[in-house]
């Protein structure tokens, strides 16, 4: 559904996003997590085509971000960071000439803002004028918006941000049920809205991928880093061989020194058997260290990492 293939933007001389890549599938719902300045706008804004990329390629349900613009418009529904809405008109009047705008036919425009209003819990305030409206509803009649044409892709950025804790709580349950029939990508920089609506986090650290998993692989399991001198694809292999090894991702080399994250199964505790294995090879071990991967450890650590030279990397 979302295909980002080394994608850069620069602003002058700010290098906003260097390379990035990711891909999406039907029905996940991905938070793009990063501090602030990280790059996440600007990604939304490329997937959505209102800034172009400098280099690198956006495919979304087939249609490329610069060859095909408005069948991109198509296929997403975008709520921005300041939903602009038209805030003299009536909710219902407002979603109505969205619609028109966004080509739904004539004869589905009713029921498609029927549909909407009902979906966001937006009845008992559809003849109010928006402008008159709670933050939280607003945000609501924005994610109407972006779904009144019905669009496979759904881009929220920041979605709740300035909301109240039971609106907060409102707009994520909404957006966890658009997960169900719709591929949703949403911006923020709070940790537990990852955890409460997203199936998978994409960490976005100094306009680079610091970290893209599935939650369900963060939550319980035991991630071992290592770090040993030698031939990565050696190292890679002979990690993987090692009996409670579950995966092995290489995450960066450099200088001679590959570096590991180790799933391991739980309950089992290969650190022994990896020292052993790679002194045995030949290969110094200069990190083997075991943590938990919770989201928390794991933004810290990728957004430390990311912003550190590769010379204060190898100290670390
Ligand atoms: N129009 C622009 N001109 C120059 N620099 C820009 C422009 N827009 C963004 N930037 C810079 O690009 C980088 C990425 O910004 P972006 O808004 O994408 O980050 P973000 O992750 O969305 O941040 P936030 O969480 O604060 O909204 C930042 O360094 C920002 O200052």
């Amino acid at each position: 559904m979302i295909d980002v293939q080394r994608v850069s933007k620069n602003y002058g001389s700010i290098r906003a996003l260097d390379q990035i890549s990711f891909e999406m599938g039907k029905g996940e719902i991905a938070g793009l997590l990063g501090p602030n300045g990280a790059g996440k706008t600007t990604t939304m804004r490329i997937l959505t085509t209102y800034l172009t990329p400098t280099s690198g390629k956006a495919v979304l349900c087939g249609h490329d971000v610069l060859d095909s613009p408005i069948e991109v418009r198509r296929s997403i529904g975008y709520l921005p960071e300041n939903v602009p809405l038209y805030t003299e008109m009536r909710v219902r009047e407002l979603l109505h000439f969205r619609a028109k705008l966004k080509d739904v036919p004539r004869s589905k425009r009713r029921r498609a803002v029927a549909e909407v209003v009902s979906r966001c819990g937006l009845a008992d305030v559809e003849n109010r004028i928006v402008g008159n409206l709670s933050r939280g509803y607003r945000q609501r009649v924005g994610l109407a918006d972006a779904l009144v044409h019905d669009p496979p892709i759904l881009i929220l950025d920041e979605p709740t941000a300035g909301l109240d804790p039971i609106q907060i709580r409102e707009v994520r349950a909404l957006i966890r049920e658009l997960g169900d029939r719709h591929t949703v990508l949403l911006s923020t920089h709070i940790m537990s809205e990852v955890e409460a609506v997203c199936s998978r986090v994409v960490i976005i650290a100094r306009g680079r991928i610091a970290l893209d998993e599935r939650l369900e692989n963060l939550r319980h399991d035991t991630a071992l880093v290592v770090e040993a001198r030698g031939p990565a694809d050696a190292i890679r292999n002979a990690l993987a061989a090692v009996p409670g090894v579950e995966r092995v991702r290489t995450t960066g080399e450099h200088d001679g020194v590959a570096e590991f994250e180790v799933q391991t199964r739980e309950g089992d505790d290969p650190r022994e058997e990896i020292s052993r294995r790679l002194a045995a090879n030949g290969w110094p071990l200069r990190t083997l260290d075991a943590r938990r991967s919770s989201l928390e450890e794991r933004f810290i650590d990728a957004v430390t990492r990311s912003s550190l030279s590769v010379h204060e990397k190898e100290a670390v």
